[in-house]
């Protein structure tokens, strides 16, 4: 089946988690704090240990590299990873400039160091950099949190396009419940090592 697939997945003491997330759709998750939202995205993403079968389009997570993996499901994680000095560098090759503009960048931003964004710039810029890199499906982990109102909905925007445009699948954790209505077609809800639809 085209789209991502869960059969039987286990991480952490959570499972069995079994579903099917089709091209062109959203998810939304919500949860405690503490509940297993991350964990399920980076088992997800096979970051973590877990157990049982993925699949995106069709490929079997354990049919290619974890490299090449990470590259197709496109995991935004809610902290930000930056290893080198500046912006530009972590955009090297990368096709950004609309992009950027979208997000009301200025292209000088590519000579500006990590160590002076603000976390709210650092989000969005993280969010720009994997949509970027063009993969084939998002996990977005609490993608907007660090945003004010204009540049949450500006965001929304922006990954809604990429989804719509791609046809792509997507899971969206957020605890704004709000959000989780504007942006996806079902809601479930993570607690007690359980993922239910609401
Ligand atoms: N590597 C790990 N080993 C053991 N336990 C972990 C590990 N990483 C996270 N946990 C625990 O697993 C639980 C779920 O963590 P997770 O980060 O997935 O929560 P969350 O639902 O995303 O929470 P929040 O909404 O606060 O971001 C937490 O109790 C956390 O302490």
């Amino acid at each position: 089946m085209k789209g991502l697939v869960f059969r039987n997945l286990f991480f952490h003491k959570t499972g069995p988690i079994n579903l099917e997330i089709k091209p062109g759709e959203c998810i939304g998750i919500s949860g405690h704090s503490g509940a297993g939202k991350s964990l399920f995205l980076r088992a997800a993403a096979d970051m973590d240990m877990h157990s049982g079968l993925i699949y995106l389009n069709n490929v079997e997570s354990k049919q290619i590299s974890a490299h090449q993996w990470r590259k197709k499901i496109g995991l935004l994680p809610a902290e930000s990873c930056w290893w080198f000095d500046t912006v530009g560098q972590h955009f090297k090759s990368l096709n950004s400039n609309d992009l950027l503009k979208s997000l009301g960048f200025d292209p000088d931003v590519m000579e500006w160091e990590i160590s002076r964004l603000s976390s709210g710039e650092k989000q969005r810029l993280a969010l720009l950099r994997l949509l970027a890199n063009q993969p084939e499906a998002l996990l977005l982990d609490e993608p907007t949190a660090n945003l004010d109102t204009a540049n949450i909905l500006q965001a929304e925007t922006i990954i809604k396009k990429y989804q719509a445009d791609n046809n792509l699948p997507v899971i969206w954790v957020s605890h704004d419940k709000e959000q989780i209505k504007r942006i996806s077609s079902r809601h479930f809800f993570m607690d007690k090592y359980k993922l239910s639809e609401l």
